[in-house]
């Protein structure tokens, strides 16, 4: 009963508050046993998935909206219409423990409401369902800007895409390879009875077969491995840092590629990791202290680099540039409520300001990689086709030198291969 309260006031957070999900899950789990923190955890990832469907099916059931104070009892409703709907409990303690939780965010009144509600859903589930199937939105678990944007940008698989985005992502990992190459440490989870699978073109990738505590994975405290998505480490692959190398790593927190590029090559000449957010900053010395790892820790504006930057131009730049992050929908489902169509215009706005200032870092014959966690054509391709075009001394080269695919950018679709959403695209200064 508590978990399903403490999952009300998580939803509450994020959806009426504007509070990320990354922020208020964390805490509310560290209220709770240790037991009960999965189940905390699904609820809130679930209903957030489904949160449209939910609320159409909520006002079927209600003569009026809960509001102000009662909110929270709102979203509980919806933790109860999602366990009915989508979870394996048993519904009848799903409707006993939902009612029962009303006692936690005191509101005892309205027991009789929330009990009434789920039991009316329960009669009419089949109907309400179709109902809610009727519309993209509900059927679709998103928002109707976005699903116009993805629609538009994917006409044939606009709707494998958003369903994908309402998966249970796999768990990927990144295998150290100053220490464990991929096929040794797979055999070392192997050990453990943790099976992990190799993905061909991808070096230093595992996918998991099940997900696990990071502790279980061997080496994991001393920075044999890291969990890392498997489109995410494509960044220090495709960016394939040289011995002697000056690297700039423009927006680099909380670290995972900064940590990666330097695992990949010991020998560079130096490694600078910037980034506009301080506290994420100081997670990038954290990650880079487990993994016994060293670079220039600089808090700047990527886009303003002479107020931080007055040494020598770089050999490569990685700018994992800020954007919608909707091609990681189906680990932060509280993407879909916070972001606005509005919230796009200015981020393709700052990453063009960010690529074309990182440009003028860099030295004649250098590379400049590219990459977003976005799924849409405004922060991706037509962003670098704009650059380019603006660009004289810019021209696209292949995301991989030795290889018969002379591709020179690549939208990861989400799901594929199990993968995040990203994008990639590979420049070269003229020397
Ligand atoms: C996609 S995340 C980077 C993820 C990181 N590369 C990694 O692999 O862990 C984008 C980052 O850009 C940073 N950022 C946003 N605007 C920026 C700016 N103007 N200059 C530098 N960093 C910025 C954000 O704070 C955020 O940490």
């Amino acid at each position: 009963m508590k978990t399903r309260a403490s999952a009300a006031k998580v939803l509450y957070q994020v959806v009426d508050r504007g509070q990320s999900l990354t922020t208020a899950l964390p805490t509310a789990q560290q209220l709770l046993p240790a037991k009960d923190r999965a189940l905390l955890q699904e609820i809130c990832y679930g209903v957030l998935r489904w949160l449209p469907r939910l609320e159409f099916i909520s006002r079927q059931l209600m003569s009026k909206p809960l509001t102000g104070k009662q909110r929270p009892v709102h979203f509980l409703i919806l933790v109860g219409l999602y366990q009915l709907k989508f979870m394996r409990i048993p519904a009848h303690a799903a409707v006993a423990e939902t009612v029962n939780a009303i006692k936690v965010l005191k509101s005892p009144k309205l027991s009789g409401l929330v009990n009434a509600v789920l039991r009316n859903y329960q009669r009419q589930q089949d109907d309400l369902e179709s109902q809610a199937d009727g519309n993209d939105t509900c059927k679709f678990g998103h928002p109707g800007w976005l699903i116009k944007r993805i629609k538009a940008a994917y006409p044939e698989q606009w709707q494998e895409v958003l369903m994908a985005n309402n998966e249970r992502p796999p768990m990927w990992i990144r295998v150290n390879q100053q220490h464990h190459n991929q096929a040794d440490y797979q055999a070392l989870l192997a050990a453990d009875e943790i099976v992990a699978e190799i993905v061909e073109s991808a070096d230093s990738a595992l996918r998991l077969v099940k997900p696990t505590d990071v502790y279980k994975l061997a080496g994991f405290a001393d920075g044999h491995c890291s969990v890392q998505d498997g489109a995410a480490q494509f960044a220090a692959q495709f960016l394939d840092a040289q011995p002697g190398e000056l690297i700039l790593d423009a927006c680099a927190a909380p670290g995972g590629k900064t940590a990666h590029i330097l695992e990949r090559q010991p020998a560079l000449k130096h490694l600078v990791a910037v980034d506009f957010d301080a506290t994420r900053l100081a997670r990038v010395q954290e990650n880079l202290t487990r993994m016994q790892l060293e670079a220039e820790l600089i808090h700047g504006d990527a886009s303003k680099p002479e107020d931080w930057w007055k040494g020598d131009k770089f050999d490569r730049i990685l700018l994992d540039a800020p954007c919608s992050a909707t091609g990681v929908i189906r680990r932060h489902p509280d993407i879909k409520w916070l972001r606005r169509d509005s919230d796009i215009a200015p981020l393709v706005q700052l990453q063009s300001e960010i690529l074309d200032a990182m440009w003028q870092q860099l030295k004649p014959g250098g590379t400049l990689l590219y990459a977003t966690c976005s799924i849409l054509p405004a922060e991706n391709s037509e962003q670098i086709s704009s650059f380019v075009a603006r660009t004289p001394d810019a021209t696209l080269i292949p995301l991989t030198a030795n290889s018969d695919n002379q591709a020179s950018s690549w939208q990861i679709l989400p799901n594929t291969q199990g993968m995040d959403g990203f994008f990639y695209a590979k420049l070269q200064k003229k020397a």
